[in-house]
């Protein structure tokens, strides 16, 4: 992105807040004025001494403006910087709806590729950052260049000559400035870099924990993480020790305005040229002058740091979209077609996922996928709720393809229980009314009851009320997945689609769930993808994936007698499967 495309995307983001923006401006813009006061009464004391006039009353009155001045410099200021920081924490909130917004329009391939770390490091920490750059670089830039602008005015009516020999450090530092500054954007990408890196190894440590700690990896893995908060230390040591000397040039230069005024200004002032009154107002506000101007180049720096920081917000939020209409189309009915699906995870790899895939899956029927491990089961579910979109071919639901739906009108028909079972950082009751947000505290209990999971919700420390930690890991797998599926019930969609949803169920909860199941599915239709065929011999259809292709379509007796696939499935299955309980299936 280009400088006028980061101000333009910038200036974007700020629109909403433009009043108050401006607002601060003005208010700054007083701080700044009112704090020349106090320069322009010193200059005036300063003036009366030399004159020899003796009425207190005189400097009384001008050390009440230097009071004055501060004291107006402070209040103004203080007021700007509220009035900004306002506007810009609500602009900060705007951009990141926009990015959590957009990540609900791109395929899920887009989120999966990048790490969880990355994504915090932009939404939270990059866009966090921007807070005290906006709120200050607006307003303050603004008056730190427009006062002492109006100051030099003044100073040029009253000795031009002066007024040049009070800027001629500007040029000096400037120069010096700019060689601490060559290169930031390019340096400060990588400094970015380098956090996003120590972001993405310290998240992976944290969320790998149990694994580290039980194949007895912590030094390894920690080295990880220490190599790349090293990297980071290095490089920023690395910049500063290129820049410190530019940096210390600069800024002993830049305050250093007396260096030409005194010796320049005495040899007129000798040579009769300049008048004393002149020569002192000069002195002294030429040292108000430099103050603001430098504050104001200092935000050089921000504008870059502020140009990389919007350069990666943009480009997450450019990232491109699963095209979908935002209008609702009316379908036929809730059946839903795969004509000849193919799909790839990823296009670059030659060998679909799926395979040329033909399937119909009827309303208010059971469907349940079965197949050897990686045969591309869930893939089929994930294709169905719109998480990817196929490769080739179509899905349709009543007759219209599903990319020709809006999403949130795809996933209003779906109920979708994933292997992961995600319980968010909240009480088990608001995870449970995710499901549906405007379900009362009655209906959340009774799909709990339903799930067979209420007696043991009631027996946690809090109740409903019991936050269940990050990712559910206050509750067994068995119970976070049983919460899982009463939030799937509460939606209470049409189509259900369970993910090998009672892997994780003792024999006795197995049994309450799949009860459970049984009556929120009636009248629904039910995709289930299932290992453990015993639960699914009642099932309309059995669709059986070998390697992305349908290998067979029947029922269990069906399948049994055409399919030699699944009849070994079988065999191997009851020959695992201990005797007692043996027929528990799953009635549609
Ligand atoms: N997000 C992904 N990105 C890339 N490849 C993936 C992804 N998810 C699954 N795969 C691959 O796609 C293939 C099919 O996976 P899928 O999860 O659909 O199989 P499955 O039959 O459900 O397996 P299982 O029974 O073990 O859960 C596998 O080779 C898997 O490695």
């Amino acid at each position: 992105m280009n400088k006028s495309e980061i101000a333009k995307q910038l200036l974007g983001f700020m629109r909403a807040h433009k009043n108050q923006f401006v607002l601060s401006i003005l208010l700054a813009i007083l701080g700044v004025a009112s704090g020349m006061i106090p320069y322009f009464a010193i200059a005036r004391i300063m003036l009366y001494l030399l004159e020899g006039i003796r009425e207190m009353s005189i400097y009384a009155f001008w050390c009440m403006m230097v009071l004055l001045g501060f004291s107006l410099k402070i209040i103004f200021a203080n007021l700007s910087t509220a009035v900004s920081h306002t506007a810009t924490f609500y602009t900060l909130k705007e951009i990141r709806m926009q990015i959590i917004d957009k990540l609900s329009r791109v395929p899920m391939g887009y989120i999966l590729d990048q790490s969880s770390g990355s994504f915090k490091d932009t939404i939270v920490d990059r866009v966090e950052s921007m807070e005290p750059i906006l709120a200050h670089l607006v307003p303050e830039m603004t008056s730190n260049l427009f006062v002492p602008v109006c100051m030099l005015v003044y100073l040029f009516v009253l000795d031009w000559r002066m007024a040049l020999l009070s800027l001629v450090t500007l040029p000096i530092g400037f120069f010096c400035y700019m060689g601490m500054a060559k290169n930031y954007e390019e340096r400060f990408s990588g400094l970015i870099k380098r956090v996003k890196k120590m972001n993405t190894t310290v998240v992976e440590y944290v969320n790998g924990i149990e694994v580290i700690k039980a194949f007895n990896q912590s030094a390894n893995s920690y080295e990880r993480y220490s190599d790349s908060v090293k990297d980071n230390a290095d490089y920023a040591v690395g910049w500063m020790k290129d820049t410190q000397l530019f940096m210390s040039m600069s800024n002993t230069i830049w305050p250093s305005v007396w260096i030409a005024i005194l010796p320049v200004g005495g040899i007129l002032y000798k040579a009769g040229i300049l008048s004393a009154p002149v020569f002192l107002t000069v002195m002294i506000l030429s040292l108000g002058i430099v103050g603001p101007i430098l504050a104001a180049i200092k935000f050089t720096d921000s504008v870059a740091q502020l140009g990389t920081i919007i350069g990666a917000v943009c480009s997450l939020l450019s990232a491109p979209e699963m095209k979908r209409p935002s209008i609702q189309t009316d379908i036929q009915d809730l059946t839903i077609k795969f004509q000849d699906v193919s799909f790839s995870y990823d296009e670059n790899v030659e060998e679909p996922v799926l395979s040329h895939v033909n399937l119909i899956f009827r309303p208010n029927t059971m469907t349940a996928i079965v197949g050897p491990s990686g045969s591309g089961k869930s893939t089929i579910t994930k294709l169905i709720t719109g998480f990817w979109e196929v490769t080739s071919g179509k899905i349709t639901l009543g007759g219209k393809d599903i990319r020709q739906m809006p999403l949130s009108q795809l996933t209003s028909y779906v109920s979708y229980v994933s292997q992961d079972n995600y319980l968010f950082d909240v009480s088990v009751r608001e995870n449970i009314r995710m499901g549906r947000l405007t379900a009362t505290d009655d209906e959340v209990e009774e799909a709990a009851k339903k799930c067979g999971c209420h007696d043991f919700i009631v027996e946690l420390e809090h109740g409903y009320e019991t936050v269940v930690g990050s990712a559910g890991g206050h509750l067994s797998g068995g119970e976070r997945q049983r919460v899982a599926i009463a939030r799937a019930m509460l939606k209470n969609a049409p189509i259900v689609i369970f993910d090998e949803a009672t892997a994780y169920l003792d024999p006795e909860n197995e049994s309450l769930v799949q009860d459970a199941i049984s009556n929120l599915v009636r009248g629904k239709m039910l995709i289930m993808v299932a290992h453990r065929l015993y639960t699914v011999t009642g099932a309309d259809q059995l669709v059986v994936v070998n390697d992305g292709r349908i290998e067979a379509t029947g029922t269990h007796e069906e399948l049994l007698e055409v399919c030699p696939l699944y009849k070994q499935m079988w065999m191997a299955h009851i020959g695992s499967r201990d005797e007692g309980g043996a027929d528990r299936c799953l009635p549609h």
